[in-house]
C-alpha cells in the first residue's frame, strides 16, 4: 500500500488550471523530490497533498484514506509541513517556535511539559542549531529560520514531511547538513516530499523524483533514470548534461562548462573519468 497517493488530481485558482491530472504514489521511507521551473505548480501540488487546497478533480490518499477526511489535528500528528515562506508576528524565541510543533499533541488547556522541551531541544540538536534556541525568531537570518522550522517539523513527531524548497536560503554547509539529515531520517523510515530547484540535490539524496512542467508530470521515477539530459533540457529549456562520475554517482554539468572540463586529461566521449574533474 502506498503511503501517499495523488490520483489524477487537477486544481486551478479561480478556474485557471494549474495542476492537470497529476498522478504518482509514494512509499513509506521514500525521499521524493519535486523538480520543475518557477510557477509550474510545485507549491500548489504540495498544498493539495496536504489537503490545504481541495482538488477540483481526482483525489489524494494518505494511508489509503482521502486526505480531506482527516481531522486536521490528527493529520498534523502524522504529517508536518515546512512552508517556503514563514513570517512571524511576534518575537518568540526560536525554542518557542520549535515547541509549537507539540501543539497537535496538547489538549486545549494543557501547557508544555518537560518532555516537550526535551523533544524541542533534541530537534534543535539534530540540526546543530541549539545555539539559536534563545534568540528571537524575528531576529535570525532567513536560512536560520528555515532550519528552525525544520526542527519544529521534527518536534511535531510526524513521520511524513512535506517541505517546500527546504534548501532555499541555506548556505552550502547547511544544505549538505540538511540533506544528510533527511537522507538518514528516510533510512529510519521517515518519508519526505520536497520541492527543489537543485537537480544535483535530487541525485545526491532522493529515492524518487517527480518532474512537473505546466502542471503536468513529464517524468517520474528513480533519479538515476529520470534526471537525464533530455528531461532536464525539456524541463528547464536549458542546455545541461548529466555525467556519470562513479558507478553510482552522477552530476549535472551546464553545457557551457563542457569545453573547459573536456580539456582535462582522461576525458572520453561519454564524460570524464573521476580523475579528470578532480581539483
Ligand atoms: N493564491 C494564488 N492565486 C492565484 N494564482 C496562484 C496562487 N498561488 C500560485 N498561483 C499561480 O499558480 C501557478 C503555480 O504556482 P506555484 O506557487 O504552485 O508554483 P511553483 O512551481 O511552486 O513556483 P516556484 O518554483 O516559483 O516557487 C503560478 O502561475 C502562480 O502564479
Amino acid at each position: 500500500m502506498a503511503l501517499l497517493e495523488a490520483k489524477n488530481i487537477s486544481f486551478g485558482y479561480g478556474g485557471r488550471p494549474v495542476l492537470d491530472h497529476v498522478s504518482f504514489s509514494i512509499e513509506k521511507g521514500s525521499l521524493v523530490s519535486l523538480l520543475g521551473p518557477n510557477g509550474c505548480g510545485k507549491t500548489t501540488l504540495l498544498k493539495t497533498l496536504l489537503g490545504l487546497l481541495p482538488v477540483d478533480g481526482g483525489e489524494v490518499l494518505f494511508e489509503d484514506r482521502p486526505i480531506c477526511s482527516y481531522d486536521r489535528r490528527d493529520l498534523a500528528r502524522r504529517v508536518a509541513y515546512v512552508p517556503q515562506i514563514h513570517k512571524a508576528a511576534f518575537a518568540y524565541r526560536a525554542l518557542d517556535v520549535v515547541l509549537m510543533g507539540r501543539l497537535p499533541h496538547k489538549g486545549f488547556w494543557s501547557s508544555y511539559q518537560r518532555r516537550d522541551e526535551r523533544l524541542a531541544l533534541e530537534a534543535l540538536d539534530k540540526l546543530g542549531i541549539r545555539h539559536l534556541s534563545q534568540r528571537p525568531y524575528t531576529a535570525i537570518s532567513g536560512g536560520e529560520r528555515q532550519m528552525v522550522l525544520i526542527a519544529r517539523a521534527l518536534c511535531q513527531g510526524a513521520h511524513t514531511f512535506i517541505l517546500d524548497e527546504p534548501a532555499n536560503g541555506l548556505d552550502y554547509g547547511n544544505q549538505i547538513k540538511l540533506l544528510d539529515q533527511l537522507a538518514s531520517l528516510s533510512g529510519e523510515g521517515y518519508t519526505f516530499v520536497m520541492s527543489t530547484h537543485f537537480p544535483d540535490h535530487v541525485l545526491w539524496v532522493a529515492s524518487q523524483v517527480v518532474m512537473l512542467r505546466d502542471g503536468n508530470v513529464v517524468a517520474e521515477g528513480a533519479p538515476d533514470a529520470v534526471v537525464t539530459r533530455q528531461n532536464l533540457c525539456h524541463l528547464y529549456q536549458a542546455e545541461v548534461e548529466v555525467w556519470q562520475l562513479l558507478e553510482n554517482f552522477k552530476i549535472c554539468v551546464p553545457q557551457r562548462l563542457r569545453s573547459r572540463l573536456c580539456d582535462c586529461e582522461g576525458h572520453d566521449m561519454h564524460g570524464p573519468v573521476l580523475g579528470a574533474v578532480r581539483g
